[in-house]
């Protein structure tokens, strides 16, 4: 369902666990800051409104999207992270860079929560301009990173 007709921060109770004694690792690319900082906002709130303890969010940051996959991997790989949340902004340039950068980390994100068993998140956005972004990062569709977290958290309580 398109952005437009569901409100990224909108999410069912079903789920949703007790998250007190779980691990988070958040990593944040740093292009488009404006953006994947806001997204950050929304993924910390989410996950500490629900109950995570701050000792127990690990953040680390990337230079990119692209970067998002290996960031993410270097924390999965570690025993006591539960879950990754990858939070990133790609933003459609002149050329077919967006292409090859969405297809990447959108691949090399699926395969490290494969290849670890754990939820790793794709809480990426990839838009035609600035304007979609900015509405999905905490404007009028609601904040993604919100979704990002409320994932993670659903998929530890599908896991047994
Ligand atoms: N254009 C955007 C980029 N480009 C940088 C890549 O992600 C990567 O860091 C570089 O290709 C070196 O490997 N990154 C974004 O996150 N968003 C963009 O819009
Ligand atoms: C997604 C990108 O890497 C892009 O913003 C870079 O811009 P351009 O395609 O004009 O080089």
């Amino acid at each position: 369902m398109a952005s437009n007709l569901k409100n990224l921060s909108d999410y069912s109770g079903k789920n949703v666990v007790d998250i007190s004694n779980k691990r988070f690792a958040v990593v944040v690319a740093e292009w488009n800051d404006q953006v994947t900082g806001a997204l950050y906002a929304g993924a910390l709130d989410t996950l500490l409104q629900h109950g995570a303890k701050k000792e127990h969010i690990v953040t680390t940051y990337v230079p990119g999207t692209f970067e998002l996959s290996l960031g993410a991997q270097w924390q999965a790989e570690q025993h006591e992270i539960d879950a990754v949340i990858c939070l990133g902004c790609v933003i459609q340039g002149e050329t077919r860079h967006f292409d090859f950068i969405c297809d990447a980390v959108a691949n090399g994100i699926t395969q490290v929560g494969l290849k670890y068993g754990k939820p790793v998140i794709f809480g990426v956005l990839t838009t035609d301009n600035l304007k979609q972004a900015l509405d999905r990062s905490g404007g009028k569709h609601g904040n993604k990173g919100d979704e990002a977290a409320i994932t993670a958290i659903k998929m530890l309580g599908i896991k047994k």
